[in-house]
């Protein structure tokens, strides 16, 4: 603090300007010692306090062992340690499930809040702009928890008053710098508040092998591989319509193929059926005895089988009206799935423009009125652009693979989708790496999620046919 004194030409006087009239002292306030003891013994204090509400069991721990210690000596303070470190271990290794939700994963998190989150808080704020200075007093967001499991250490974050969302998006790069791990991924819980994940692993690193075809026929959400968290991944076919949009190499047949898979038991009892588009002749042709017919690859051909698709709509509807609003998968009326490889082939690049008006009418009646009586569709494309699929806002679900540029990942999965952490654009080329490694976002949750999707090798498709044409071989 300085202190004008006028005329003052006392020695260590400060002035701003030589020569001038106008000089600065340094205003010292000597604070007694006894004064500066009590505000550190208050400070000891609050932070204990704060601690002990903080984390309860971590307190109570050391505090009942030292009060054994002090009542009946060090040897029974030993054992009683030494028994519950062995209870815990037993527990650990006879239900690690039940331990580790109970106990590791908290302990794990306390590990992490002390050792990492809390240890750096206060920088990583400051240098990635989150803190705020105001008049030489500094406002820092409150970390308010950690919380741990298998693959990621999640932060509840109070935000300052006046942050957005976008404060935080924006810097998602520095904070998983700042906590050394690879990504963070920001979700917006409640006003103000704040969850960053941060993954310790990731279990889409090694390429994931066909799942086994179920034994139940079901047109449910089929698992086609695994989620960033390692739970299953599980897609909902039956009642939605699927966007696929990837680069070329991405690994789009895979969506493709293990819905089939997963489709399969029900297509095997008559509950599904998968109608097939495959306009560059190479990625369903496969297995087209799987498509019973239902199968083309010539333009024309295709916009018959979408017409076709069409009129089994409106009957449908027309059956249904005033009965049941929605489709329940019967032999009678089974589920009905439009997988459409390559998309852009019969919308965009498709040069007779009668026959592409024909079959952008179609793919987009199906779109807007096929799920409610069991007609979905599952269409795959390269090029996410609006001039080459302009109903892409019709489909409820959105899968984005590896995308060449940053401003498609929106494009796909629809406006905020990146900056919330869906980095499609930074997915590996390398197949091992990134091929069938997608964001999804579906329509319940806006929040796109890392997934994964298995390989089904050409020799699982032949696998898959010969289970579905034993079937007609025993019919
Ligand atoms: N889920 C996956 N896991 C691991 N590797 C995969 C996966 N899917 C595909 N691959 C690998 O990536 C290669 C390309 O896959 P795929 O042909 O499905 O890509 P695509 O997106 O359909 O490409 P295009 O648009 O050119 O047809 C495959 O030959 C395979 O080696």
């Amino acid at each position: 603090m300085f202190k004008r004194l006028p005329g003052d030409q006392a020695p260590n006087l400060v002035s701003t300007t030589p020569d001038t009239a106008v000089v600065f002292r340094p205003a010292v306030v000597r604070t007694p010692a006894l004064v500066t003891l009590i505000i550190y013994a208050c400070r000891f204090v609050v932070a204990l306090v704060r601690t002990v509400w903080r984390h309860p069991v971590a307190c109570c721990v050391p505090a009942a062992l030292g009060a054994v210690w002090a009542l009946y000596g060090w040897q029974l303070t030993v054992s009683v340690a030494g028994f519950v470190v062995l209870a815990l271990l037993a527990w650990a290794y006879g239900a690690p499930d039940s331990f580790a939700r109970l106990v590791g994963w908290r302990l794990l998190a306390w590990w992490r809040l002390m050792s990492v989150y809390r240890r750096h808080w206060h920088a990583v704020m400051e240098v990635s702009g989150l803190a705020r200075r105001i008049s030489g007093r500094v406002y820092m967001p409150r970390l308010v928890k950690v919380q741990c499991d298998g693959w990621a250490d999640r932060l509840t974050v109070r935000m300052l008053d006046g942050q957005a969302v976008k404060d935080w998006t924006d810097r998602t790069d520095n904070l998983a710098q700042g906590f050394g791990a690879v990504s963070c991924r920001v979700a917006l819980v409640k006003g103000g508040r704040l969850v960053l994940t941060f993954p310790r692993s990731d279990p889409l690193a090694a390429p994931i092998p066909a799942l086994a075809i179920p034994n139940e026929p079901s047109v449910g959400p089929v698992e086609i591989g695994k989620q960033e968290d390692g739970r299953p991944l599980k897609l909902k076919v039956h009642g939605t319509h699927v966007l696929i949009a990837g680069a070329t190499g991405a690994g789009k047949g895979s969506f493709l193929w293990d819905t089939i898979r997963g489709l399969l038991p029900a297509m095997r009892a008559g509950l599904a059926e998968v109608w097939a588009l495959d306009p560059k002749l190479m990625e369903l042709s496969f297995g087209r005895e799987l498509f019973q017919g239902r199968y083309a690859s010539d333009p024309a051909d295709c916009a018959d089988l979408l017409d076709e698709a069409v009129t089994v709509m409106q009957k449908r509807a027309a059956r249904f009206a005033g009965l049941q609003r929605s489709h329940v998968p019967t032999i009678e009326d089974p589920f009905v799935l439009v997988l459409v490889d390559e998309v852009a082939f019969l919308t965009a690049y498709q040069p007779d423009k009668h026959l592409r008006q024909r079959i952008s009418a179609a793919l987009a009646t199906l779109a807007t009125q096929g799920r409610s009586v069991g007609v979905g569709v599952m269409a795959a494309l390269q090029d996410p652009r609006k001039e080459v699929m302009n109903i892409r806002n019709l489909f409820p679900d959105k899968i984005a693979l590896r995308l060449d540029e940053s401003e498609q990942v929106d494009m796909v999965l629809g406006d905020g989708a990146r900056d919330r952490g869906a980095l499609a654009d930074h997915i590996s080329p390398v197949p091992e790496l990134g091929a069938g490694v997608a964001y999804m976002r579906l329509e319940t949750s806006p929040e796109p999620v890392r997934v994964r999707a298995a390989y089904v090798s050409d020799d699982d498709i032949r696998e898959m046919v010969a289970l579905f044409t034993e079937r007609g071989e025993a019919a």
